[in-house]
Parts: C-alpha cells; sequence; structure tokens
C-alpha cells in the first residue's frame, strides 16, 4: 500500500460544480455535501496540496525538462503548483512552507538514527516519486496527473525541540479517529523525537473556547481499542481568525486536523491564514469520513470497519425476515449524499434483496417501481431484505422546512420510517399481510473503533502527515491514492452493475431510458476499436479527456 499527498484545494476536476467552493466561508444549505479543496501527499499512500492554488511560487524543477505553471482558481492568493513533464506528465505538488519563507533552514531527519529503520534499505522516499492519478490507464493516453508520494524526507524544515504540534478532530465520528491520534503521537515522539503535542479540545472551536490536553504516548497508548475521539468532536464554530490567533498565542507550528469534506474546508482556510501572516507552521489535513464522500481519495480510513458492522443490522434483519411469514426486514444505514456503505454492506452480506441509495433515484409505484418488486419477491420466497442509505429518496419525502446543522449541513428526514409506513400502506391496500421489521443501526456503525485493516491504514495516513510536516510541506492532505471525482456512487459503473445483479432488483431506469442508453452504448461501441473496453456513463469526448481511464 503506497500514499501519497495532495494540497488541501484540489482543484477543480475533482469538484463537482454543484458543490460548495472552500472559498465560501461556511457550508451553505446545499444538498450537495461541502466539497474538500485540499490537497495530498500520496505514497500509493501519498500526500497532495490542501489545495494547489495555494502556492504562491513554482517550485524548484527537479528537472530541467519540467516546466512550471500557475492554474486558475482557488482565493486568487495562491497559485496551484503545477509542473508539466513528458508524455503529458503533470505534478499537482504540494505547498511548502519554503513558498513563502524561502530561507528557513534544514536539519536531518533523525529517523536515519532511528533503530527501527536501520533494515529498511532506503529511509527515505525519492524527491522525485510521485503517484498517479489514475490508476487504469490506455496505452495511448498521456501520463496524465499524479501527486508527491508520502514519506519521510532527508531534510526536514523542524528541528524536533522545535516542534509544538497540535491535533484536532471535526465533524461526525468514525471509527478510528482515536487510532490517527495515537499515531501522529507516537510517530512525532518516536520517530522524530517531538515532545510537545497538545490535543484540541472539542473540534475547531476548542482552539479559543476550551483547554488542551496534553498528548504524550503513555497518553494515548490504549485509545486505539475505543471508539469515538478522546479530543472531542463539533459541528460549526470554525472562526478562522480566532482560530489562527490561537495558534499563534500558543507558539503551536504543527497543526494536525482530522474531519471530512467541512473539516477540510476549514483546514484550508486555516492554511491560507496562517501563510497570509508568514507564520512558519505546517497545516495539515488527515481526511475522515464514515460516508467515503470526500473527492480524491478512495476509500476513508473507517469505512470498512462500517460496512463490517452493518452485517450484523442485516442479519439481524435477515433472520427477522426469514422467520416470518412475508418477512422484511429493512436497514437503514449512513450515507448523506453517497451510498457506498450501503453498497458494500450489501454486496458483503448477500443476503440483501434491494438496495436503495441516494445516487440512484426509485419509484415506489407501478411498472418497474419498488412496490412492484416486494410484492414478486415477497411471492418467489416469502421474504426478502431491503438496505436503504439516509440520503436515499429524499426528494420523495413530502418538503419540510430545510434545516440544517451547526456546519450547514442539510438535516435529512428518515427515509426509513418513510419507507416502512409506504410499503405496510401499499401491502394493506393489497390485502398483502407482511411483518416489516424497521433496524435502525445509524450510530452503532461509526461509534466503534476499527478493525486491524483500518488500524493499519489509520497508521499509514497519520505517519505520511507527519512525515509531510516535518518535510515542511503545508497545506495538504494524506490519502491513499485518488478517484477522479467527488466521491459518489457511479452507477453506471461496474460495482453498482455487481450489485443489481446480486439483488436482482430493479434498476429503477423506466424502460425508455434503458433502451435509449442500450442505443448509447450500441454507438459508443462501434466508434471505438474493437476489443476496447467501454466502463462508465462518461461520453465519448469525456472519456477522452479522462484519459481513457477504465474503472476495475
Ligand atoms: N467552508 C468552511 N469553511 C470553514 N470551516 C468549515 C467549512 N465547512 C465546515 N467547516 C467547519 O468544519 C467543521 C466540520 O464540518 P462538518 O460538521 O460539516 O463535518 P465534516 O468535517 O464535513 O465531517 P462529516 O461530514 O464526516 O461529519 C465544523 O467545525 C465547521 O464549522
Ligand atoms: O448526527 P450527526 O452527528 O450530525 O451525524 C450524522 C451524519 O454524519 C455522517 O455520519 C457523516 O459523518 C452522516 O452519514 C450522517 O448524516
Ligand atoms: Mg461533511
Amino acid at each position: 500500500m503506497d500514499s501519497l499527498i495532495f494540497s488541501l484545494h484540489h482543484s477543480s476536476p475533482l469538484i463537482p460544480s454543484s458543490s460548495i467552493s472552500l472559498r465560501s466561508p461556511a457550508c451553505s444549505a446545499s444538498l450537495s455535501p461541502p466539497s474538500s479543496n485540499f490537497s495530498f501527499f500520496t505514497h500509493r499512500l501519498g500526500f497532495a496540496p490542501v489545495s494547489r492554488r495555494l502556492m504562491a511560487a513554482p517550485p524548484p524543477a527537479s528537472d530541467s525538462k519540467t516546466a512550471t505553471t500557475n492554474g486558475g482558481g482557488g482565493h486568487g492568493l495562491f497559485k496551484p503548483k503545477i509542473v508539466n513533464g513528458d508524455y503529458g506528465y503533470v505534478l499537482e505538488d504540494v505547498p511548502h512552507l519554503t513558498d513563502y519563507l524561502p530561507h528557513l533552514p534544514t536539519h536531518s531527519n533523525p529517523l536515519q538514527d532511528n533503530p527501527a529503520y536501520s533494515v529498511v534499505k532506503q529511509y527515505f522516499v525519492d524527491v522525485d516519486d510521485t503517484v498517479p492519478q489514475r490508476i487504469v490507464v490506455h496505452k495511448d493516453s498521456p501520463r496524465g496527473t499524479h501527486f508527491r508520494r508520502a514519506g519521510p524526507r532527508q531534510k526536514v524544515y523542524f528541528d524536533s525541540d522545535e516542534v509544538n504540534a497540535c491535533i484536532v478532530t471535526c465533524g461526525g465520528l468514525c471509527p478510528g479517529l482515536n487510532t490517527v491520534i495515537r499515531e501522529i503521537v507516537s510517530t512525532l515522539y518516536s520517530m522524530y523525537g517531538v515532545k510537545k503535542v497538545l490535543g484540541i479540545d472539542g473540534g475547531y472551536r476548542g482552539f479559543y473556547a476550551r483547554n488542551t490536553i496534553n498528548l504524550t504516548p503513555k497518553v494515548v497508548n490504549d485509545i486505539h481499542k475505543r471508539g469515538g475521539t478522546i479530543l472531542g468532536t463539533s459541528r460549526g464554530g470554525h472562526d478562522t481568525k480566532k482560530i489562527v490567533d490561537s495558534i499563534e498565542d500558543r507558539g503551536i507550528n504543527q497543526v494536525y486536523i482530522i474531519g471530512g469534506d467541512g473539516t477540510q474546508k476549514g483546514a484550508s482556510v486555516i492554511y491560507e491564514e496562517v501563510r497570509r501572516r508568514g507564520l512558519k507552521v505546517a497545516v495539515a489535513g488527515i481526511p475522515k469520513t464514515i460516508d467515503n464522500d470526500i473527492p480524491v481519495i478512495d476509500k476513508s480510513f473507517g469505512f470498512d470497519t462500517a460496512v463490517e458492522e452493518a452485517q450484523r443490522a442485516i442479519n439481524a434483519a435477515h433472520v427477522e425476515a426469514e422467520s416470518a411469514e412475508n418477512g422484511i426486514g429493512l436497514v437503514k444505514l449512513m450515507g448523506r449524499y453517497s451510498g457506498f456503505i450501503a453498497m458494500y454492506a450489501t454486496l458483503a452480506s448477500r443476503d440483501v434483496d434491494c438496495c436503495l441509495i441516494p445516487e440512484s433515484p426509485f419509484y415506489l409505484k407501478g411498472e418497474g417501481g419498488l412496490f412492484e418488486f416486494v410484492e414478486k419477491r415477497l411471492k418467489e420466497s416469502g421474504h426478502m431484505v431491503i438496505v436503504v442509505a439516509e440520503g436515499a429518496g429524499q426528494e420523495l419525502l413530502s418538503e419540510s422546512k430545510s434545516m440544517t446543522d451547526a456546519s450547514g449541513n442539510k438535516l435529512l428526514q428518515d427515509v426509513g420510517l418513510w419507507l416502512s409506513q409506504n410499503i405496510k400502506d401499499h401491502m394493506k391496500a393489497q390485502k398483502m399481510s407482511i411483518n416489516l421489521k424497521y433496524i435502525d443501526p445509524t450510530y452503532m456503525i461509526r461509534a466503534i473503533p476499527s478493525n486491524a485493516s483500518d488500524n493499519v491504514y489509520c497508521t499509514l495516513l497519520a505517519q505520511s502527515c507527519v512525515h509531510g510536516a516535518m518535510a515542511g510541506y503545508s497545506g495538504f492532505t494524506s490519502g491513499l491514492r485518488i478517484i477522479e471525482k467527488q466521491n459518489k456512487v457511479i452507477i453506471t459503473d461496474r460495482m453498482w452493475a455487481r450489485l443489481l445483479s446480486s439483488t436482482n432488483q430493479p434498476s429503477f431506469m423506466c424502460p425508455k431510458l434503458v433502451a435509449e442508453k442500450k442505443k448509447e452504448m450500441q454507438t459508443k461501441m462501434e466508434a471505438q476499436p474493437s476489443g476496447q473496453l467501454m466502463d462508465d456513463g462518461n461520453t465519448g469526448a469525456d472519456k477522452k479527456a479522462a484519459n481513457k481511464e477504465v474503472r476495475a
């Protein structure tokens, strides 16, 4: 597994036009998720710039053949750091402290004296190592966008004694938060000899409204076995000026920010303010989202754990459904704007007959509708299991006054209750007696400790972030590989097709649309050289622009 780092202001192709830009100071009450504009370090776990727009100066070209260009976007304050190479190679570089503090002294990386690393062939990541954005490319396509590979650098920009780090967790809970905190503290202490790490209590507002907590390896030793975050979290309360004042007053020079899309937007504006004030402060983001809806990264930590825990609810729903005549088990899972948890939990379980997600609109009545399918399935097998993501079908629910949480995220209506009632009413009208059990394990899947694989993933992300900050990068986030767009289930993609073929549920596309799609596909196939794979719902032009990526 390799990681990457990228800029906190990750540029436009990753950000859906409907989403809110980092430039807006607070989330608006849009149905679209607030998008994150931050960049990554990657080492197939790597780092990328929190924003490639944050770069004031082009990076030194490591190769005479490369050139730097400044792309547009951002606040107009800082420009993205784009390096072009041969054969269409593009490096979306990560902001660095020396972009605005050019004369910073460097130090040898203390890691080279670490006995644990003495067996490693190469202590440090090659400065020219980068991770490609797209994994599957066509043989004729340009090399495409790359991100910095994450990992330790030979030179660091902080002396160990000088480091005064802090960690903050914001937004909703997610399995693995404590593991990330633990690993940041351990990495700073054991690899870099840092002795001052503060925990910010209760999210962003903790910077100016709460006390801090001293974090030592002893304090964090067992925390990965617990759910939640030992630091506490909150929504709302992001006041950039007050936060950066607090950073300055406390003499903090490394800020580790763990949170979702909203949090990373907050991290990006903190970075901008830090840079505007000319402070030697590294701002590093670690993306967290149980919904897996953050653009750029493939998978968020905690996702595996959540999917695994969801199995327990689905199993219960199945047992209940099987044991009753015309039993229906209905499970609602998290996923405001994307149905990844529902989709993966369904695919993993194999007991689910129908999975409803926000990306795939459905309807209840008539030919090809949900009611027809439920009746059919009950007649065939006498029971069924339905999984619904919390954001699915919101457009079908009665209009209500739009409410938002403290961060501006739209509060959704309970699609599970609504669906239960509608199925019951319909079946009653059909004089068909059913036995419906509705299970809502919402918080149970996120308030648990992370599983083994997520723990390893958390470790990689945390270490990547520390290596990046110590190496002087700032305004970046670390992640595991990257995806092209905002992370939503692509219902014309193969994974959704796998699900449809596993459940045999309707596609909820009207027959006319299906025929049109088929025709469109045929025309595309005819236009392609023989043997070429067709994968997603993009038009031919989109596909060319997307370097003919083929999703696995
Ligand atoms: N555009 C923004 N600019 C500055 N701060 C923001 C912005 N959007 C959100 N924040 C701040 O980030 C924090 C977390 O945001 P939010 O509650 O939306 O959770 P999140 O990080 O998106 O996580 P999740 O969606 O997984 O719950 C809040 O303190 C909020 O004030
Ligand atoms: O009730 P809370 O804490 O605001 O969190 C609920 C939301 O958080 C999420 O888990 C995202 O973190 C969503 O799936 C869900 O809608
Ligand atoms: Mg969010």
